[in-house]
Parts: C-alpha cells; sequence; structure tokens
C-alpha cells in the first residue's frame, strides 16, 4: 500500500542448534504507516527481537529466514538475501536504538567520536556529521557541548538521549528501537516516550518500538501488533486493541496492568487466565493452552486470521472476548 513504508510479507525465522529447530517468528505479515508510531508488544520470547533483527539484517549466524520485506516501495530482502542498495545505506534508511542503548557508548571515546565512527561507517564526511550532530542535539534537550565529553560524565537519561541522537542524526527514515525504556524508572520513561514522540511529529521519523508493557505501547504508539509465541495475534490502531481488544491475549495484558485492572472489572476477567490446557501437539491455536474461552476447535484448528477493517485478529472465537468484556 502506499502509504506504507514498511511492509512485512510471510516472515518466518528459525534459529538452528546442534541437534534442534527452535521457532524465533513464524509466518508474520503486517506493514507500517509512514510518519506512525507502531508498537509491538509481547512477552519475553514472543519474537520481538527477532523480528526486528530481521528488518534490520542483523539476525545471528544461526538464523534460517524466508518470506520478503518491502521498504520504501523497494524490496530489500528476499528468502535471506538482503540487497546490496539496504546494505551500504543501512543506517541512512533504518536506524537502531538497542535494548540496554546506554551500554552501547565506549566508555574511551567522546561522544563527538560516537558520531564521527557512525557516520564514517556510511562514507559521511566528519564535518557533516558534526555539523548533523549539532543540529539535532538541542533538538532532543541536550547541549552541544557534550560533544566533549565522556560518557561516563552524563546521567543515564542524558546517555539514553545521545543513543537516540545517534540513531536519528542522519535522517533516516524508519527507525527501530528495542524496547527502549526497559532499563529506565517511570519518569524518565515518560520523558523518553515523549521524546519518541516529538521526534516523530517535528522530523517525521516512522518509528517501530517494541516493549513488553502494554502501557508503553498504548502511551506512545498510534498502531499496535500483539506477538504471541512468534504470531501475531491482533494489530489494529491503538483505539481498537486498548479499548475493543479481540484477542484473549491482547485482554489477558490489558487485564494484568495494575491500575486499570483494579478498577473495573479487568479483575474479575484476569482470573480467568488462571486456567491450563494440556498443549496440544498439533496445529492448533499458539494461545490455546492459555486461553479461558478455548473449545475443541482451538486445539485442532490452527485459527483464521480476521480482518474487520483494519483491526486483524488469529482467532476461532474473537468475539467472546467482546462478549466477556462489554456483556
Ligand atoms: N540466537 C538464537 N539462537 C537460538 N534461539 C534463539 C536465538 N535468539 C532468539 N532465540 C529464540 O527465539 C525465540 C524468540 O526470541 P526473541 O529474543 O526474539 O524474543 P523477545 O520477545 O525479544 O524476548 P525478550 O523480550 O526476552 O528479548 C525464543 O524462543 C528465543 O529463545
Amino acid at each position: 500500500m502506499e502509504d506504507e513504508i514498511l511492509q512485512v510479507q510471510n516472515l518466518t525465522v528459525n534459529y538452528r542448534l546442534e541437534d534442534s529447530i527452535v521457532k524465533g517468528i513464524e509466518n508474520v505479515s503486517f506493514g507500517i504507516k509512514k510518519s506512525s508510531i507502531t508498537a509491538i508488544i509481547g512477552e519475553s520470547g514472543s519474537g520481538k527481537t527477532t523480528l526486528l533483527s530481521a528488518i534490520l539484517g542483523f539476525l545471528p549466524q544461526n538464523a534460517r529466514i524466508s518470506g520478503k520485506i518491502i521498504f520504501n516501495n523497494e524490496k530489500i530482502m528476499e528468502n535471506g538475501k538482503y540487497s546490496k542498495k539496504f546494505r551500504t545505506n543501512r543506517w541512512r534508511l533504518i536506524s537502531y536504538i538497542p535494548q540496554n542503548a546506554m551500554s552501547v557508548l565506549s566508555p574511551l571515546r567522546k561522544i563527538r567520536s560516537h558520531f564521527i565512527d557512525t557516520a564514517m561507517a556510511y562514507n559521511i564526511p566528519k564535518e557533516v556529521a558534526l555539523n548533523s550532530a549539532k543540529e539535532i542535539l538541542p533538538q532532543i534537550g541536550l547541549d552541544e557541548k557534550i560533544l566533549n565529553y565522556y560518557p561516563f560524565e552524563l546521567s543515564g537519561g542524558m546517555k539514553q538521549r545521545v543513543v537516540i541522537a545517534l540513531a536519528i542524526f542522519l535522517r533516516p527514515l524508519l527507525t527501530v528501537a528495542d524496547e527502549p525504556t526497559s532499563a529506565l524508572d517511570v519518569i524518565t520513561q515518560k520523558k523518553i516516550l515523549d521524546l519518541l514522540k516529538k521526534i516523530n511529529n517535528e522530523l517525521n521519523i516512522t518509528f517501530l518500538v517494541s516493549t513488553h508493557d502494554i502501557s508503553v505501547a498504548s502511551y506512545v504508539a498510534d498502531e499496535i501488533i500483539v506477538l504471541y509465541n512468534g504470531h501475531i495475534v491482533e494489530r489494529g490502531s491503538k483505539e481498537a486493541i486498548i479499548n475493543h481488544p479481540l484477542h484473549p491475549y491482547t485482554l489477558y495484558l490489558l487485564s494484568s496492568v495494575i491500575s486499570l485492572s483494579s478498577k473495573n472489572k479487568l479483575i474479575k476477567i484476569r482470573e480467568k487466565f488462571m486456567v491450563k490446557h494440556n498443549i496440544n501437539k498439533n496445529r492448533g491455536c499458539p494461545f490455546y493452552s492459555r486461553c479461558p474461552f478455548a473449545t475443541t476447535i482451538c486445539s485442532e484448528e490452527f485459527p483464521p486470521n480476521i480482518r474487520i477493517n483494519d483491526h486483524e485478529v488469529l482467532c476461532n472465537k474473537p468475539f467472546e472476548v467482546e462478549k466477556s468484556v462489554y456483556t
């Protein structure tokens, strides 16, 4: 679609170990709208980092990848092969804010060297790099004099901002952030999320942000993708996902937010998720073993991907969730 900067089509990633194969993500398809913020939400091991690494072309050696990725109307990856144009321009097309961002700054190098090194890796001259850095730093709340500081001279929040500046100073079209706030206290967390929104708004950079916290997704994102066990189980606008969830796992995530669940009937709903079905080895629903709404069909048949306008859900019985919340 024309208004999409990124299209991921039938993406599957497996990891090969000595005597087994581990699933990373399976047959994942979605698009990201230009100038939006999309959050990928899922618990540990759901495949968030695998998905982001596949988009960035950063998967480890033991990964096997299939499917297609289209970026800005050009194919950048098909069946594990990334285009040369993408590999040589990556940071100017899709940049990255890593998990534990602060630890990526080398303690032995001044902040200015981090900007110069990043730019020079893409054949951008030192002067251009420093000028771009000086332009970006005030926009994200940092004085340009920090270019002469070492990382140890900065607070945690300032280091986080430097890493964000490094991701955006070459003005990429898309920035991918892997759990950008998970290591931060709540006050700093909010400031960083506000900063991502400001950059999105003022510099028109599209963001794809992963998080295990649905309240972070709800605060920062326009669109939300819910990942469970390597599958997209639900995706749609923030309003659709937060106010009208259709997948039981999304409902479970929402009912687990303390401030939400203590206020309303979600607390009762959370109790329903105490049930456990035996895992069915057949090709049933990935969420079957934890689903309070599951019936025989869910243990036997992989669910269909149901689409209602822009809201998609992978479920045999999506309206059971609606009934339990709204009736
Ligand atoms: N290099 C690897 N080799 C083998 N298995 C891997 C590798 N990287 C990830 N996996 C497996 O792939 C699955 C998805 O992992 P991934 O790290 O993408 O999840 P995640 O949602 O990012 O988790 P977290 O929030 O803990 O980072 C998990 O079962 C994980 O053990």
